[in-house]
């Protein structure tokens, strides 16, 4: 028999908290339809009334299986719950359930609010009495709770009391600014439920500000809290909050835990847990997190040769758990950790068969490490890598040679006397016979200049001849640049993700002192990838 864990997601409120971070209305709702699919309890879907776009969503908040939750803050002094018109908002909502956060700690009661003790109390006694005579589901967010139980460990536990009796659903234990450990948490939790606070009705909110907000939740868990709140990822106010993504991962997938704790979340649904985490990295116009547990790129890469050697025998040498459990994927990346495992691994996926032993393989892994050597980084950029692998074993078509290039980027005003700039590239290319030279600018759709990467990119896509059609679903997603070396060894490595219509997503790298050559490179590479990897022969 499991303790069923309720999980509460504060993704569209606290995660709205993370700097950078600003979710329209519309995404909110993509979010929240998201959160719901993948089986969470309750959404906090922000704060009424605080904010156009928190107004908004609930306006259009879509039917949820999970509680819809609006947040908000206990009443002010002065006036009765029914007269604040902060409350007022977030009841207006009509949501099924609110939670107000409130103060437990003195020094913040004090400091922050400026009234006495009792005054606060009843304030949230107040507060949460009103949520409940109105209908609603009341929670209420204990804001520096641990910090508050160290100092004054009565007026804390008083607090929560006087929310209990005004009939609040659950009442939630807050690390607010992320400093407490998790021992300290187990300890403080029992010691709550030890005084009365019945654990089915006790949850857990922690900041990531030690690196621990998920360990402390699962301390919380293992002392006897049964709700626990995160975001997607951990987004949140500074470091963030804890994970949900890595909590619920580790409540289904590591024995000790699973044996004891469940939730609601289905293994379907927990094996599209990778694909949630990149879509929202998507609507944050983010790369996806590397090392995230479970959902990261990099999660279940494995980079070094002993590790690769002992992965193709058994991958649980290496794995702690099966990636697909969480939708995530074995990756075997070459580099110059790289071994032969790796290197076969990594021929085998790109479709090239080499037996164990041939001589090519030490030259491949020899030429890999001395161009890691000179700022090459080819575990990112596995296109690049195959062409190189492919150059090795004889298995290189030429499609085309680029005879030569030049780009020019001029500063200079319009008619209008505004400051613009200009960048032009021209590409020669030969393809078998055929001579090709083309000239492009730079230009976005406002016809603004993008510099002269993009010039250059135009102008080499603009006529390849018999390979035009395969290329003109090709675009550029993202361009990383990154200084290798210093002094006089310094040199420039620019990382390029392309895409095609076919939904291919392939990088290329290219390496020099120079950022445009360095660039030039890696769009060459891109092309030529797409080449072999649409079957396309040789002009
Ligand atoms: C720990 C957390 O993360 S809680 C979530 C915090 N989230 C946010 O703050 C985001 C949304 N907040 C907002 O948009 C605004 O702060 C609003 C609309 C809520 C309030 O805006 P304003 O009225 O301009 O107040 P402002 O933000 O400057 O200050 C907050 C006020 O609330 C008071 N307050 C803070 N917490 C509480 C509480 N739990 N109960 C009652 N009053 C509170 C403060 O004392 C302060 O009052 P004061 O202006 O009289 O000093
Ligand atoms: C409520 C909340 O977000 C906190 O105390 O951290």
């Amino acid at each position: 028999m499991t303790t069923r864990i309720t999980l509460y997601d504060t993704t569209l409120r606290d995660g709205q908290q993370t700097q950078g971070v600003q979710f329209s209305a519309s995404e909110k709702i993509e979010i929240a339809q998201m959160l719901d699919a993948l089986g969470l309890d309750y959404i906090e879907g922000g704060w009424p009334g605080a904010n156009p776009t928190d107004s908004e969503f609930f306006a259009a908040a879509p039917q949820t299986r999970a509680t819809m939750t609006a947040f908000g803050m206990t009443k002010r002094s002065g006036r009765s719950a029914g007269n604040d018109d902060v409350l007022a908002a977030v009841l207006n909502a009509g949501t099924r359930a609110v939670c107000l956060v409130g103060k437990t700690h003195p020094f913040q009661v004090r400091e922050a609010l400026g009234v006495s003790l009792d005054e606060n109390r009843e304030n949230i006694a107040a507060s949460i009495a009103h949520v409940v005579a109105s209908g609603r589901e009341a929670l209420f967010d204990a804001e520096h709770f641990f910090d508050g139980y160290r100092a004054d460990p009565h007026y804390a536990l008083s607090c929560l009391t006087a929310a209990l009796d005004a009939g609040a659903r659950w009442v939630v234990l807050c690390d607010t600014n992320g400093g407490t450990l998790p021992s300290e948490i187990g300890r403080v939790t029992a010691a709550v439920i030890g005084a009365g606070v019945p654990g089915e009705r006790l949850g857990i909110h922690c900041h990531d500000d030690t690196g621990t907000a998920v360990a402390g939740s699962i301390a919380a868990i293992e002392a006897g809290a049964c709700q626990v709140q995160g975001t997607l990822g951990g987004l949140g106010e500074r470091c963030g909050n804890a994970s949900l993504t890595t909590i619920i991962a580790n409540i289904a997938l590591k024995e000790d835990l699973a044996e004891r704790f469940s939730t609601g979340i289905e293994p379907d649904a927990l094996a599209r847990l990778t694909q949630i985490s990149h879509r929202l990295d998507e609507i944050l116009n983010r790369a996806p997190a590397r090392s995230a547990p479970y959902v990261g790129t990099s999660a279940f890469a494995h980079k070094a040769g002993l590790h690769a050697s002992a992965i193709m025998k058994n991958p649980t040498t290496y794995e702690h758990v099966d990636p697909e459990r969480v939708g995530n994927e074995r990756i075997i990346p070459m580099s110059n950790q790289a071994g032969q495992s790796n290197l076969r691994a990594r021929l085998a996926e790109a479709g090239l068969t080499v037996a164990a032993g041939d001589p090519a393989l030490a030259r491949i892994l020899d030429l890999v490490k001395l161009r890691e050597d000179q700022g090459y980084a080819y575990d990112g950029a596995q296109a690049s890598f195959e062409l190189l692998a492919r150059g090795e074993l004889g298995q290189l078509p030429r499609h085309f040679e680029v005879e030569r290039y030049r780009v020019t980027v001029e500063r200079r005003r319009n008619a209008k006397g505004e400051r613009i700039s200009v960048s032009e590239a021209v590409v020669v290319v030969v393809m078998g016979q055929q001579r090709t030279l083309s000239v492009s600018e730079s230009y976005d759709e406002t016809g603004a200049d993008r510099g002269p990467v993009n010039a250059l990119w135009r102008a080499l896509g603009k006529d390849l001849g018999p390979y035009q059609t395969t290329i003109d679903d090709m675009s550029l997603v993202d361009f990383r640049v990154r200084i290798t070396g210093s002094g006089v060894d310094a040199a420039t490595r620019v990382t390029i993700d392309s895409a095609d219509g076919n939904g291919n997503r392939w990088s290329t790298v290219g390496v020099s002192p120079n950022i445009v050559d360095a660039s030039f490179e890696a769009l060459v590479e891109a092309i030529r990838w797409k080449l072999i990897r649409d079957g396309v022969a040789p002009a």
